[in-house]
């Protein structure tokens, strides 16, 4: 079954959460169950680059990651919308695995599929009340549990934080998944700013308010706060 793709880019570094920094291509697939109120990828599921949309066979990506990537690279990250969607997803992480290339996922957690317990290092970033959507905490419940049993592979939870309100459930999941890692993460309220020099500017600042409200806080204790890394760098520049 073929794979919706909206783009592929890299190499460049991974700019968030678990594996900051580490060098990685992108694939980012189409299609999303959520639409957050302050998505920095809406293009991948509000239909305004519908005509964007390929459909790909794993070979065919494989092909397009060489082009893009030659041979400097060892790592993949599949992002989205919501690659959690896309069952035939499977045959791809094969592939790369068998190329000895490391697999990453960036997914919010409402739906499991049954590769995710191939995957090397795996995102799950659940959505805060300032993103208008609700958990499904049986699902993300599973999901946990799941990994936590797997043989290999790391995972890690990544909450966007915009307001108080996000704090308070990143509370909450980090008091019912203590044994997760966590990682808050500055939530770009910018998506539209043009200019980096001024993006970077008022994203420190978010950065160190962020800080600043986490460090006196006495139960987000076992944490790491982070910006977006490519932010800094590139602003709201895509395919970075
Ligand atoms: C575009 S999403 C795609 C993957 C998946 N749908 C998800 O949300 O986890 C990739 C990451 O960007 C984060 N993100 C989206 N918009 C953001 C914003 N405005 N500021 C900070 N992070 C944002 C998401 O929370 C997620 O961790
Ligand atoms: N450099 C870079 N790092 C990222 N980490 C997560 C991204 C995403 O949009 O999923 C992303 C992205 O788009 N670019
Ligand atoms: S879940 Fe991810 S891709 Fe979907 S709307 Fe939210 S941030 Fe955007
Ligand atoms: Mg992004």
């Amino acid at each position: 079954m073929k794979i919706p793709v909206i783009e592929i880019f890299g190499p460049t570094i991974q700019g968030e959460g678990m594996v900051i920094g580490r060098k990685t291509m992108f694939i980012r697939t189409a299609g999303c169950d959520y639409s957050c109120s302050w998505c920095d990828s809406t293009f991948t599921w509000d239909g305004s680059e519908k005509h964007l949309i390929k459909m790909m066979e794993a070979e065919e990506i494989m092909q397009t990651l060489y082009q893009k990537g030659g041979d400097q690279f060892g790592h993949v990250t599949i992002s989205g919308g919501n690659p959690a969607l896309l069952s035939q997803l499977s045959r791809l992480i094969d592939l790369l695995h068998h190329e000895q290339i490391k697999v990453a996922i960036e997914t919010q957690g409402s739906r499991w599929q049954s590769w995710f317990t191939k995957i090397d290092d795996l995102t799950l970033s659940p959505k805060p009340p300032s993103s208008g959507m609700k958990t499904n905490y049986q699902t993300l419940d599973f999901i946990i549990d799941s990994l936590q049993h797997r043989q290999k592979g790391e995972y890690s939870l990544k909450i966007v934080i915009f307001d108080e309100g996000d704090l308070t459930y990143a509370e909450q999941i980090h008091k019912r998944y203590p044994q997760a890692k966590l990682f808050l993460q500055v939530g770009n309220d910018e998506i539209g700013m043009e200019s980096s020099d001024k993006l970077m500017e008022h994203l420190l600042q978010k950065y160190e308010a962020l800080i600043e409200r986490v460090m006196t806080n006495n139960i987000l204790k076992d944490v790491r706060v982070l910006p977006q890394l490519h932010t800094f760098l590139w602003g709201n520049k895509r395919g970075v």
